[in-house]
């Protein structure tokens, strides 16, 4: 039994307890008095708002199915539907137009266009390697990726392979030729590059076999550093940096004309370090390790030791560069990418603070940990003084209007300027997609993102349309007409609010981690639709993504866009499904067999080690990047065809048995993993079961209420063990 502490008349778990006030609170001047009142008062003040927003999805969720048992699929009377959504308040009124205001953010989110990493928090490595990723190694992103082929004599091999290294130097030629042309020749000719004395000023010479040339736009060469003759130039091009690296002596500076030995270019501009779908944290204890780990991040402490290629490595935030400009003036660089911090959603209630004797919502307990850990910010992330949260899954715009109430409050207690902390609306539940103008509408004074690309988005479509017949494959989706309009209404709703040059619109996650040429070829499609940013799943991806931002001018296609008409409801609302399904026997088990493959392969480390984002292979070997989100589109698309008779329970579940196998096999490796096909009633597979099973009376069919207490379990049966 844990023995709760009191505080302001809330019980609080020791752990959190003690990291608040030993950790947390030293060095502000805030008192752990002062700060337990007004958590508590805030909570007080929220948990029962909370529970009623809860209440209304379900009933609104069930007056859907109604409408669907009833009438069908959306096909069969559109216009009936969209009535129907607007008599039980799903839609609501739009407000007038307007523009946003939010005031006080970093160049990296208002005019600034690049990519945005996301990461676990949980993992200290990790979120420390993304911290660090605002400058990344070209040559190496090219060198170790599909990028540059690895047929024939590109394949990478055991050791340096000369041939691939020499189409890695061709390859970033050819960037700094589209990014910062010669006034003649091309940079692949360069036999060397020179910072010379121009008058008062400096200037970057370029000698190549046709004799001495200089950039075509000299303006894009903006300092340098280490010796003028032997260190290193920084470019700027579209708001990007891109440092020339010349270092003749070390071995591939020595190959190269010009000593270049690196093109470093500024990579992830903003990071979100993650509480929610990647994470696995589910009590007290796995809490407090996230909120340790920002408030690490914020403070500057974290650091990480660990083995790597046999040797231990400590990892460090970086520092920020220093450099000079063209009148030999310091110029200061960032050396770390912008931090965000995604909080959980409204949906799930945690036990480490008990409010009357009962768990308040997570999502709560997360606005005020992550700000208060936020509050040893001195100026190293924002320079502005905000604090960025990320807050998922909202439905609506009450929802979000609910999210600024929080964070309000939590600026009260904190005495904080009011709307220091910013909030960013994830577009990924319908009923935000469907409301977005009026969600804006109630941030905004605080709004600095909207984004897509949701694989949340998709979960919902078909939770919410669970009545209404078999969905596609979950491949299929994706080319379908909702998707095109949730995706182009999000951009040019955020245009007609003023988002240009003040806010980010965002788009989604590459979810294919090592195919990094086809994220190049996919990819250039976000800045070019007029989203400043995208989601990448790793600094790699966050390096050649950045590419992008040179390639296409976002604030110009922003321009382009601006006056598009908005697709209308009717297309967000087309989600397809068939009555009767068209597939063959075969296409449906090979389909479940995928889900079911996905299902396991995320589930099983999530239960049995609490790693909460995997790379899982798909039926077709291709790693995919799973969090809690593809769990959901995964175990949403089972039990929809469940409940349409595509396949039967017996059926779901012998093909669980079967693929549980197959993920053993995957798992073979790693000495801490318990198979699953050794037994069928384990914690871990019985979670991933039940989350196809069970999938349509999951709240809104998220995976957390599933997930949090198969972990739970398996953290008391390990408790357990330990204790005797
Ligand atoms: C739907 C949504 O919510 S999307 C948002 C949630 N998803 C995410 O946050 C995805 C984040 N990405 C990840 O967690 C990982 O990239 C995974 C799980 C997809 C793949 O992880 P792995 O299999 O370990 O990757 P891989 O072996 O290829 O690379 C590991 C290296 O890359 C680094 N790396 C990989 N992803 C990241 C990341 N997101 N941030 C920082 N570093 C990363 C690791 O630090 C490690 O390098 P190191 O040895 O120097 O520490
Ligand atoms: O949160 C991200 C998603 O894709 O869902
Ligand atoms: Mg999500």
């Amino acid at each position: 039994m844990t023995s709760y502490q009191t505080k302001s008349g809330l019980s609080v778990h020791p752990m959190l307890v003690d990291f608040v006030e030993r950790e947390a609170l030293p060095g502000l001047k805030i008192t752990a008095e002062q700060f337990w009142a007004g958590f508590a008062a805030m909570l007080a003040e929220h948990v029962p708002t909370n529970a009623r927003l809860l209440a209304k999805r379900d009933e609104l969720q069930g007056q859907i199915d109604d409408w669907h048992r009833r009438y069908g699929p959306v096909s069969s009377n559109p216009q009936g539907y969209e009535f129907f959504l607007r008599d039980i308040g799903y839609l609501v009124d739009e407000p007038g137009d307007f523009s946003i205001e939010t005031l006080g953010l970093d160049p990296e989110i208002s005019s600034l266009c690049g990519p945005q990493l996301v990461v676990p928090v949980s993992n200290a490595r990790y979120a420390l390697n993304a911290a660090n990723a605002r400058w990344g190694s070209l040559y190496d992103a090219l060198y170790g990726t599909d990028v540059i082929s690895r047929d024939g004599d590109l394949a990478p091999g055991q050791g340096y392979n000369a041939a691939r290294g020499a189409a890695v130097v061709a390859r970033a030629a050819q960037f700094l030729d589209e990014a910062f042309p010669l006034a003649a020749g091309s940079h692949k000719d360069v036999t060397g590059y020179h910072v010379v004395k121009n008058g008062e000023t400096r200037m970057l010479a370029v000698d190549t076999h046709a004799g001495r040339t200089g950039l075509r736009d000299p303006s894009a060469f903006v300092g340098y550093g280490g010796t003028e003759e032997n260190g290193e130039i920084v470019l700027r091009h579209n708001g990007l940096h891109a440092i020339l690296v010349i270092a003749p002596k070390t071995p591939i500076g020595a190959a190269h004309a010009a000593g270049l030995s690196d093109v470093i270019v500024e990579a992830a501009l903003t990071t979100i370090q993650d509480c929610e779908d990647s994470v696995a944290a589910v009590d007290a204890e796995d809490k407090v390790g996230v909120y340790r780990n920002w408030l690490g991040l914020m403070n500057g402490s974290l650091q990480d030791t660990f083995e790597k290629g046999g040797k231990s490595v400590t990892r460090t935030l970086k520092n920020d560069r220093s450099y000079k400009d063209v009148d030999g003036q310091p110029l200061t660089l960032k050396g770390r990418s912008l931090l965000l911090v995604r909080n959980v959603g409204h949906l799930m209630t945690t036990d480490a603070v008990l409010l009357d004797g009962k768990p308040v919502g997570e999502g709560l307990m997360d606005a005020a940990l992550t700000a208060l850990c936020a509050l040893h910010d001195k100026g190293n992330n924002s320079r502005t003084g905000a604090i960025y949260v990320v807050k998922p899954k909202m439905h609506g715009p009450e929802e979000v209007a609910f999210a600024c109430a929080i964070f309000s409050s939590v600026e009260k207690f904190l005495d904080l300027a009011p709307n220091t902390i910013k909030i960013g609306i994830m577009d990924e539940e319908r009923r935000t997609s469907a409301n977005l103008k009026a969600a804006i509408y109630q941030a905004r004074a605080r709004v600095f993102f909207i984004n897509t690309g949701f694989l949340d988005r998709t979960g919902d479509e078909i939770h919410t349309s669970m009545e209404a017949g078999a969905v596609l494959r979950k491949d299929e989706i994706k080319g379908e007409r909702w998707i095109a309009s949730y995706e182009d209404r999000n951009v040019l709703i955020g245009l007609a609010c003023g988002f240009s040059g003040k806010a980010q619109i965002g788009k989604g996650m590459w979810a294919r981690p090592d195919d990094m040429a086809a994220m190049m070829d996919a990819k250039i499609g976000h800045p070019n639709s007029g989203a400043n940013t995208a989601w990448v799943p790793s600094p790699t991806a966050a390096t050649l993504h950045a590419l992008h931002y040179h390639q296409v001018d976002v604030f110009e296609a922003q321009k382009r866009r601006h006056n598009q008409p908005l697709p209308p409801l009717s297309d967000l609302f087309s989600m397809p499904v068939q009555v009767p399904y068209s597939l063959s026997r075969d296409e449906i088990t090979r389909e479940l067999e995928n889900n079911a493959q996905g299902i396991l392969g995320y589930v099983v480390r999530w239960v049995q080690q609490g790693v909460g984002c995997s790379k899982v292979p798909d039926i077709n070997n291709v790693g995919l990047m799973e969090d809690r989100a593809t769990c959901r589109i995964s175990s949403q698309a089972v039990a929809n065809w469940l409940r349409h008779g595509l396949v039967s329970r017996d059926e779901v579940t012998s093909v669980f048995e079967r693929m549980a196998a197959v993920v053993d096999a995957q798992n073979a490796g790693d000495p801490i993993y318990r198979p699953m096909a050794e037994n069928y009633q384990s914690v871990a597979f019985q979670a991933a079961l039940d989350l196809a099973l069970h999938g349509a009376d999951q709240p809104s069919g998220y995976t957390e209420p599933l997930l949090h207490a198969a972990r739970r379990k398996v953290k008391a049966r390990e408790a357990g063990k330990l204790a005797q």
